[in-house]
């Protein structure tokens, strides 16, 4: 849980963060800020995670020249803003001396606020688009390294936490390469330029200033550090809720056919109530500090600038030299209160950082050999599997599939049957090289699959999976999905060849009706329809059919049958048929039980010997 409230990100803050100047920040509010986050500035874990951020130094070098002249621009801004005190000085102490002309002292003013004002919107526009950019290539490699995974890594690692690892970390990278750590940094310059000015406009103010402001924030970083506990509690109290609704919401059907509604909203109700039970604690909490830190903060200011006034009437201290030095304490607090402000966003930004480089980092488990063999080209395969021994990694005390042996030939129709669980789909994965063998070996037309690139692999294979992936796009790019570049007349005459034109027409937008997201607005025989096109048009040497267990109707399924037929025509197709029609028109049947072949042959000859083949079909039920 701590995780989620430390990704979860703010967009109240970065929205006016970047564009608020520092001094329209209310003191007492940067003091809070301050306060709530200061204290894990020197823990360890900070330290350690603040270590995490050099990652990202390769994505900023790319960008050198934008680094340099952001770095001069925020040094000239700086430069600016710490001289306007001393131009007040200067007219204060000078400018109304009769006898002097008092508009060169304005026209410095007014000088020093065009230099500040220009070099702080360049400086903004370079550091925002330095950024944008930083966080565009590291969203873009993430994803990249994320479409090379295997199956195997999806395992463990949930899309939905990928996801918002794409999306809300990297916002928080964005948000501290785009502004907090200019800032910072300008927070820094302003925070020691001040400091110094004040030593030197009046050493003993300076003195006591420090001595009260010490004694003011003590207290308050404690009171921060509650705050800062009850502000992640009530974060992830509204995590809770939106997982309660998230999952519900997904259920809805279900949730009314068990007329669930009152118990729903109730579990509902109670995750709101405690969200909102801590989020009032640490508004009271933020109340008192933000009474403390206004009492203390302005009690001291309003304590030093009586005893300055004192010094000014006793003519030890000018006025212009009192402004200038309340000046410089306000530029020095303002810059304390963005520093700490900034820093619980660097501390999210490096915990964000680490997450994405734990995705950029994984290695994919199934990876091109140094020097992978090239597939002879051939309009057929030929499987031979030799031993193949397979334990999924997630359960290695059990053999999916063990000792298999089996050869099938150029353009051979073999059918896979077997209990649930028998280790059909298994020899699929296999044979796109989503996991390798665990013993023995598959080769691909006499190439042993481990010395293949897996892309050269999979560019021979035709898949039509049980629950076929519609794209949210219209009909002919899905069915396009097959192959990219083919034409739009081959894209028909594969939808022709599937019988899935005969439906695509009748659409209200023929080709070009968007089919809805994951296909939901077609039936699901046509999307088995538009997988079998998208297979046909990619025009394999090798078919793996994993037939619907779902019931289709006599007339669909009679459709999708006859389009299965077409896209077999000419080559190799493994099916793993769950359809007794399907079964019987294969050339050689295989019978799986516990991942072993356990029968062999043709359907005629597996129907005679009375096995496992024989009952199931007996009943109609091959798997
Ligand atoms: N990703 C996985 N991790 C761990 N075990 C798995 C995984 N996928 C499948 N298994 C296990 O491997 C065995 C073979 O599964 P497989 O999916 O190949 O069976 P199947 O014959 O295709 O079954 P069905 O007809 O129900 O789809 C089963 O015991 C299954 O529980």
């Amino acid at each position: 849980m701590r995780h989620a409230s430390e990704t979860s990100f703010r967009p109240r803050h970065a929205g006016w963060r970047r564009v608020r100047p520092v001094s329209a920040q209310p003191i007492e509010q940067a003091a809070i800020d301050a306060a709530a986050v200061a204290p894990d500035a020197t823990s360890p874990g900070a330290r350690r995670r603040l270590g995490a951020l050099r990652a990202l130094g390769p994505y900023l070098r790319r960008y050198r020249g934008r680094m340099t002249l952001a770095f001069v621009l925020l040094c000239t801004s700086s430069g600016a803003f710490l001289a306007v005190p001393l131009a007040f000085r200067g007219l204060i102490d000078h400018g109304f001396v009769a006898g002097q002309s008092i508009s060169g002292h304005f026209l410095a003013l007014f000088g020093i606020a065009v230099l500040w004002g220009m070099a702080s919107a360049a400086r903004f526009y370079q550091v925002s688009w330095i950024g944008e950019r930083v966080t565009a290539d590291l969203r873009s490699a993430v994803y990249r390294r994320m479409l090379e995974q295997s199956p195997q890594y999806f395992e463990t690692t949930r899309t939905g936490e990928v996801l918002s690892r794409l999306t809300g970390d990297t916002t928080l990278v964005q948000t501290v390469v785009g502004s907090s750590m200019s800032m910072g940094l300008r927070s820094f310059f302003q925070l020691f330029g001040g400091l110094v000015m004040l030593a030197v406009t009046s050493a003993k103010l300076f003195a006591l200033t420090l001595l009260l402001l010490i004694v003011v924030v003590v207290p308050m970083v404690w009171a921060g550090r509650r705050v800062r506990r009850l502000s992640r509690e009530s974060q992830d109290r509204i995590a809770d809720s939106s997982a309660v609704a998230g999952e519900v919401l997904n259920a809805i059907p279900t949730v009314q056919a068990y007329t669930n509604e009152p118990y729903e909203s109730g579990r509902f109700d109670s995750a709101v109530e405690r969200s909102f039970g801590s989020a009032i604690r640490r508004a009271r909490m933020r109340a008192f500090l933000t009474a403390g830190v206004i009492v203390g903060v302005f009690g001291s200011i309003v304590f030093v600038l009586w005893l300055g006034a004192q010094a000014v009437s006793g003519g030890m201290m000018t006025a212009g030299t009192l402004a200038s030095f309340i000046m410089y304490a306000a530029i020095t607090a303002g810059g304390f209160g963005t520093i700490a402000e900034v820093w619980g966003d660097v501390m999210r930004a490096a915990g964000a950082t680490e997450r994405l480089m734990e995705l950029l980092h994984a290695e994919p488990q199934i990876a091109p050999p140094a020097a992978p063999q090239i597939l002879p080209a051939s309009r057929q395969a030929r499987l031979d599997f030799e031993r193949v021994d397979f334990r999924y990694p997630s359960r290695p005390q059990h053999a999916a599939l063990d000792g298999l042996t089996l050869s099938i030939r150029e353009g051979e129709t073999v059918a896979l049957v077997g209990p649930s669980g028998a280790g059909k789909t298994t020899v699929f994965q296999l044979l796109q090289r989503f996991y390798d063998v665990g013993g023995g070996s598959i080769r691909f037309n006499g190439v042993d699959l481990r010395e293949l690139d897996p892309r050269a692999l999979r560019a021979q294979i035709g898949l039509v999976p049980q629950e076929p992936v519609v794209f949210s796009a219209d009909a002919r790019e899905n069915i396009r999905y097959g192959r990219r570049d083919a034409s739009d007349a081959d894209v028909l005459a594969a939808a022709r060849t599937a019988l899935a034109d005969e439906f695509i027409a009748r659409l209200p937008q023929g080709y070009e009706t968007f089919v809805g997201e994951r296909g939901t607005r077609l039936s699901g025989g046509q999307r088995q329809r538009i997988a079998i096109a998208r297979a046909i048009l990619k025009n394999p040497p090798l078919l793996l059919l994993d037939e619907a267990t779902s019931a289709l109707d006599a007339e669909s399924e009679a459709l999708v049958q006859r389009g299965l037929e077409a896209a077999m025509q000419g080559r190799t197709t493994l099916v793993i048929a769950h359809r007794l029609a399907t079964v019987q028109r294969a050339d050689r049947i295989v019978v799986l039980e516990d991942g072993r072949i356990v029968e062999i042959g043709t359907p005629a000859e597996l129907a005679r010997s009375g096995g496992l083949y024989a009952r199931l079909a007996s009943l109609q039920l091959v798997g």
